[in-house]
């Protein structure tokens, strides 16, 4: 999927939001449990009940890592469901990879190749030959950590250097010499409201994935007031405050609710533009 599909899509459903596939078989409703799957039996309502108002998923790797080979198989199947049935949503696995090349190498060609995501999250530590790998599959996108939406961003991503440049706003600078906006995005909390302007400095035209509205406090409206460019620029992801909305055989309607009403005040955000 690219750039301007992404946009064509958020324009024409006034939408900009992720809904976070983090599926914990203790939170979902209790009767759901006889299913074969009962993950992915979740999935698939929150899904076809939540499509109208968002423009992506976000499927959390930890969450069906933690089922074991059946979670694996949840994940694949949630995959191939959204690829078959909502093919204009945009994928992002996100799983937070990035090794050294020759490892690299492989997580690519799985997340891409094998369960043929649009898009992966990746850690930039490890520097540019872990992220290369990623950026050589063409139609791809990557989606590099750049400040994170917990508390424990300021241990190092907001520590400044010598110069006074923050290890957060090194990682931007340093990796646009590796990807562009046509395929590089960046994790950017919600939580961080205030550094949105400085990150649009570095980053003017970049997408950048905000998680943390929601369960984490995150204001919509100051992420946009700051992050938001003429084409957007931002996708906005929710996931306990959506599809946990509540545990009851309303489930899926509750969480369509959630996913509307985000969807209703970020279309008041895309008219200011
Ligand atoms: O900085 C980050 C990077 C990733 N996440 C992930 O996003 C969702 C947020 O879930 P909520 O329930 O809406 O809080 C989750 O998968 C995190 O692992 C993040 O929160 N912050």
């Amino acid at each position: 999927m690219n750039r301007q599909q992404i946009i064509e899509q958020i324009f024409s459903k006034k939408t900009f939001l992720c809904v976070g596939l983090d599926t914990d078989l203790r939170k979902i409703p209790q009767f759901l449990l006889k299913e074969e799957d009962p993950a992915f039996e979740f999935n698939k309502q929150i899904i076809d009940a939540t499509a109208p108002y968002c423009m992506a998923y976000k499927p959390n790797l930890a969450f069906y890592e933690s089922m074991g080979l059946k979670g694996i198989a949840t994940f694949e199947k949630t995959i191939n469901y959204l690829k078959e049935n909502y093919p204009n949503h945009f994928i992002i696995a996100d799983a937070k990879r990035g090794d050294i090349g020759n490892t690299s190498n492989m997580y690519a060609k799985s997340f891409f190749e094998d369960f043929g995501v649009h898009s992966l999250t990746i850690a930039p530590y490890m520097g540019e030959d872990s992220v290369k790998p990623f950026l050589a599959y063409q139609g791809k996108w990557v989606i590099l950590l750049a400040l994170t939406s917990n508390a424990g961003s300021a241990d190092f991503q907001l520590t400044e250097d010598a110069h006074g440049e923050r290890l957060f706003e090194k990682v931007l600078r340093k990796s646009t010499e590796w990807g562009d906006k046509n395929n590089m995005m960046y994790v950017v909390g919600a939580t961080q409201g205030k550094m949105f302007e400085d990150i649009r400095k570095i980053v003017p035209d970049h997408f950048l994935l905000v998680p943390g509205v929601g369960a984490q406090g995150g204001s919509l409206q100051e992420v946009c007031k700051y992050g938001m460019t003429k084409e957007c620029g931002l996708i906005v992801n929710s996931s306990r405050g959506i599809i946990y909305a509540s545990q009851g055989e309303d489930f899926a309607q509750a969480a369509a609710e959630k996913a509307k009403a985000l969807q209703q005040e970020m279309a008041i955000e895309l008219e200011k533009i």
